[in-house]
């Protein structure tokens, strides 16, 4: 069962981690991560302060997948750095997300994970709100240029950004030509939820969750497609960083998929939320046994091997 792999230059066991948001909020949730069989892991993405976040119910599971508007509950930065300051970098490397609500915000953050010199590898969350009115940074693309100027600025360290899923070509093109031309992004994270989807209770005849009218973010099979496509168009685009695939992954097939795309990490989000984190003994074996069958005794002879036909 040798599913060992390399990223960023770090050793893994398993080229599976946890998504962001996902049984990452609280110490008793990191350190099962941090003893489960998942390659690495990462943090809740965090604000500077704590927030309690949406009011409930925020998170549904659906026939398929699930829908969350969460509203960023989160212990504030200071609680993931001395979490990060625990952190067994021996067992597996740690990603520390962070949210923050304004530019400023951001910039106050990194420059403390700068001065706590952690091992941490930086994952940039742009689903980030930006200002009010205004769509998500990630969808902003001159907005995206700036932070990705800024953060790039303050930070000494390569880092990660995690993106929400594109749909058109063109915005795959304007994108990948925005984060080209930024060295230190070392990798993408795709992909976040779908935004802002609606499912319905036709019992009741109302939504499903309280926050946004019901409008929250989708997850687990539904986006399966969407998070291939995302992963193989920045892994075509942006031959100098590494993907981390994201999304519909809920078994071993899933997972090969996501690493055949090009991804080097593949992380689990809503399967996880059901299933807890024995989930990764299961995917780890899962991805064995097809690597068995197709003869592959190392992720390296497949990974972004994908064929077009
Ligand atoms: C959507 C935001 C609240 C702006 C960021 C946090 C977040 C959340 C959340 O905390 O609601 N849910 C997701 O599926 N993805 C996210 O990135």
């Amino acid at each position: 069962l040798d599913l060992s792999t390399f990223f960023l230059g770090r050793p893994l066991t398993s080229p599976l981690m946890n998504a962001s948001g996902v049984w990452c909020n609280v110490n008793n949730q990191l350190n099962a991560l941090a003893e489960s069989k998942a390659g690495a892991m990462v943090t809740k993405s965090c604000t500077l302060l704590r927030r309690n976040g949406n009011p409930e119910p925020r998170y549904h599971t659906l026939a398929m997948g699930s829908i969350n508007s969460m509203g960023l509950p989160n212990e504030g930065h200071q609680y993931y750095l001395d979490y990060a300051e625990r952190h067994d970098y021996e067992n597996k490397p740690l990603f520390f997300s962070i949210a923050g609500l304004t530019l400023d915000d951001n910039l106050t953050m990194v420059a403390q994970i700068q001065d706590a010199y952690t091992p941490a590898i930086l994952e940039l969350n742009l689903s980030c709100p930006n200002v009010p009115g205004k769509a998500q940074i990630a969808y902003d693309f001159e907005a995206l240029d700036v932070i990705l100027a800024e953060i790039s600025a303050a930070y000494s360290r390569p880092f990660g950004i995690k993106l929400p899923p594109y749909f058109d070509i063109a915005h795959f093109d304007e994108v990948a030509e925005i984060l080209n031309r930024y060295e230190k992004v070392s990798f993408i994270t795709c992909i976040n939820s779908i935004g802002n989807g609606l499912m319905i209770d036709i019992n009741s005849e109302t939504v499903l969750i309280k926050p946004k009218e019901g409008f929250g973010g989708i997850g687990g099979d539904y986006v399966l497609p969407t998070a291939l496509a995302n992963v193989n168009a920045f892994y075509q685009r942006c031959p100098k960083k590494s993907i981390i695939g994201c999304g519909g992954v809920s078994t071993g097939e899933h997972v090969f998929m996501h690493l055949l795309a090009g991804a080097g990490i593949v992380q689990v989000g809503t399967a996880l939320y059901e299933e807890g984190p024995e989930i990764f003994v299961r995917l780890n074996i899962e991805l064995a046994k097809i690597m068995k069958e197709k003869g592959y005794k190392t992720i390296r002879e497949f990974q972004g091997k994908l064929k077009t036909i």
